[in-house]
């Protein structure tokens, strides 16, 4: 589903992010990426859904190169991707179902299709009951859950995570990364950048790690890393 060839990526300013990444993520795998704060975990997650270009080597999706991709292209490769942030992101004046409902709008779905999905995905992360509240009378966890509803409403091949567990207390973290399990588990592939050690390691899924840019591990049911 995803592959990288010989993927470089230097900033203006000459600081190389990533350094020679070869790699292949297939249909249904649950990755995590690691390594120390300034890795190329971001960049990383950056080039998959092209906000950021490679300055060398080839990036595939379903078989399509995006590298090569036509600007008016770039919607479409984002529709397949789901993502979510750290920050989650949300539109701060418009409730959960709201903010769920914009996603469905933006790729001019169907209003009756919209009052379909938008319950179902909520009732998916478990926040029906918040479908009216906004953002800010919502706790940390259940932003995030807003946030993730919104990333699979449109039924994403990918979802893409940039520190979804960074502003959550431990056992939130916990019910964060049990919902990404889940959503894997009905098919959808998760890519998972993270520093949440604990939570990697009980997992035991596939770990890639970065380090200065470079992909120095790539592990089936790894830890978070293997150092004592
Ligand atoms: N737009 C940019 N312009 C210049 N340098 C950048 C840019 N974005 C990131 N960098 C640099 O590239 C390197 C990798 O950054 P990146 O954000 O990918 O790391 P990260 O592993 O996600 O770090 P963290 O865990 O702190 O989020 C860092 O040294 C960063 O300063």
């Amino acid at each position: 589903m995803i592959e990288m060839y010989g993927v470089s990526k230097v900033y203006p300013g000459g600081l190389t992010a990533l350094k020679d990444i070869n790699l292949k993520i297939s249909r249904g795998e649950f990755v995590f990426i690691v390594g120390p704060s300034g890795a190329g975990k971001s960049t990383f997650i950056k080039l998959l859904f092209r906000e950021e270009l490679p300055t060398k080597g080839q990036i595939f999706f379903n078989g399509k190169n995006i590298t090569r991709m036509r600007n008016r292209d770039i919607p479409f490769l984002r529709r397949r991707i789901g993502i979510v942030f750290q920050d989650f992101r949300l539109l701060p004046e418009k409730t959960a179902y709201e903010n769920v409902a914009f996603a469905m709008e933006v790729v001019e779905a169907s209003g009756k299709e919209i009052r379909k999905k938008v319950p179902q995905v909520l009732e998916r992360v478990g926040l029906s009951h918040k479908a009216d509240a906004k953002p800010s009378e919502l706790s940390g966890g259940e932003q995030q859950r807003v946030a993730l509803a919104r990333a699979l409403v449109n039924e994403p091949d990918v979802l893409v995570a940039d520190e979804p567990t960074g502003n959550l207390d431990p056992d939130t973290s916990w019910d964060i990364m049990k919902l990404l399990s889940d959503i894997n588990k009905r098919g959808t592939t998760v890519v998972v950048a993270t520093h949440a050690r604990e939570l990697v390691n009980a997992m035991r899924k596939r770990v890639l790690q970065l380090d200065k840019g470079r992909l120095v591990r790539d592990e089936e049911r790894g830890v978070y890393s293997n150092e004592a």
